[in-house]
């Protein structure tokens, strides 16, 4: 069934307020594989950027059926994030998410486009913007626009410059979900069959976080504070368990394309990726004491 485009491009922005704490940046880190002290432990915790996917999410998108959509027809389509400053620790922000375009992709269905900005409430600035693209399988055919005119970025027809392999666990989905989204596609195989699928997926931010993990490795030397924008399309569902396999194109001093595939199955897991680095333009402010002793300390 087409979505109903007058409904959804009519519904108003959605403000979220999240407290969290430096439990929920752990478990987030832990959600995407990190191993580093860094992330992992309250003292002199870092936050990963990728986090910034997860800080005032609206919950589950438009579940309302009167917008013509269903669960599940949703699939994670594309993603990315701009960090403007660091992502805090702990704290609470202020999301506001809101729909910029709805593009119809006729019998293959429609890609609903969202942004949202996401600040810190105690001094109100500006942490990251979030993009993500829902792709709602059987939603096209309202008659709407197809392109937005923003193409994904290419994949260089050359071999890749590195590689980084990140493998998954069987449960990184179920430590993935505590982080706050409970789609059940990711936990309950009765759930995943009805939707198509052999077993439960991983969620989609689950392994953009471990792809942004894998350039953080690769190109940064592990400083998650230099990654200051990541995107990507996801083009094939992982399972928890497989090996993820990123690899990187050097474009420039500071940005690289990416693509990570599925080691054991050799299908590419994200596409059109593109990530940027030296941080956020004015990240030494920015940062705090601890992070800053971690960084002058190669950690
Ligand atoms: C709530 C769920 C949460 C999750 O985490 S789900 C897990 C993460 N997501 C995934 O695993 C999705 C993986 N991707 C796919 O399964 C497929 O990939 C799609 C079903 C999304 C699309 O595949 P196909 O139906 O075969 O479409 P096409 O023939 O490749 O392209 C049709 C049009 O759709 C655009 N498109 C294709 N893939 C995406 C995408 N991932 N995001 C946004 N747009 C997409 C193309 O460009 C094209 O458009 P043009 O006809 O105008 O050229």
């Amino acid at each position: 069934m087409p979505l109903d485009y007058e409904r959804l491009i009519r519904m108003p922005p959605r403000e979220t307020i999240h407290t969290f704490t430096t439990r929920d940046t752990i478990l987030y880190a832990l959600g995407i594989g990190a191993e580093r002290l860094a992330h992992i432990y309250e003292d002199g915790l870092i936050a990963y950027p990728m986090m910034s996917v997860i800080a005032a999410y609206p919950g589950f998108f438009a579940p309302e059926p009167e917008y013509g959509v269903t669960p599940r027809q949703v699939l994670h389509g594309e993603q990315s994030i701009r960090l403007h400053r660091m992502m805090p620790a702990a704290g609470t922000v202020r999301g506001v998410t809101t729909i910029t375009d709805i593009l119809d992709k006729g019998a293959k269905g429609a890609v609903v486009n969202l942004t949202r900005s996401i600040h810190d409430v105690a001094d109100d600035s500006l942490i990251a913007t979030v993009d993500t693209g829902l792709f709602l399988r059987g939603g096209g055919g309202f008659g709407g626009i197809t392109t937005n005119g923003r193409r994904p970025h290419p994949i260089p027809d050359r071999p890749a410059d590195k590689e980084v392999r990140t493998p998954t666990r069987e449960n990184q989905a179920a430590i993935y979900r505590l982080s706050g989204d409970y789609n059940p596609l990711h936990i309950d195989p009765a759930r995943a069959q009805a939707m198509g699928f052999d077993k439960p997926i991983l969620h989609g931010l689950c392994t953009f976080g471990f792809a942004g993990r894998a350039l953080i490795e690769g190109q940064a030397g592990g400083d998650a504070s230099r990654l200051s924008r990541l995107g990507a399309r996801f083009s094939t569902p992982v399972f928890p368990g497989e090996t993820l396999l990123t690899r990187i194109w050097i474009e420039g001093k500071e940005r690289v394309a990416f693509q990570t595939l599925v080691e054991e199955r050799g299908v590419i897991a994200l596409t059109n990726g593109l990530a940027e680095f030296g941080g956020p333009s004015q990240q030494d402010d920015c940062v705090d004491d601890a992070h800053r002793t971690r960084r002058s300390q190669g950690k």
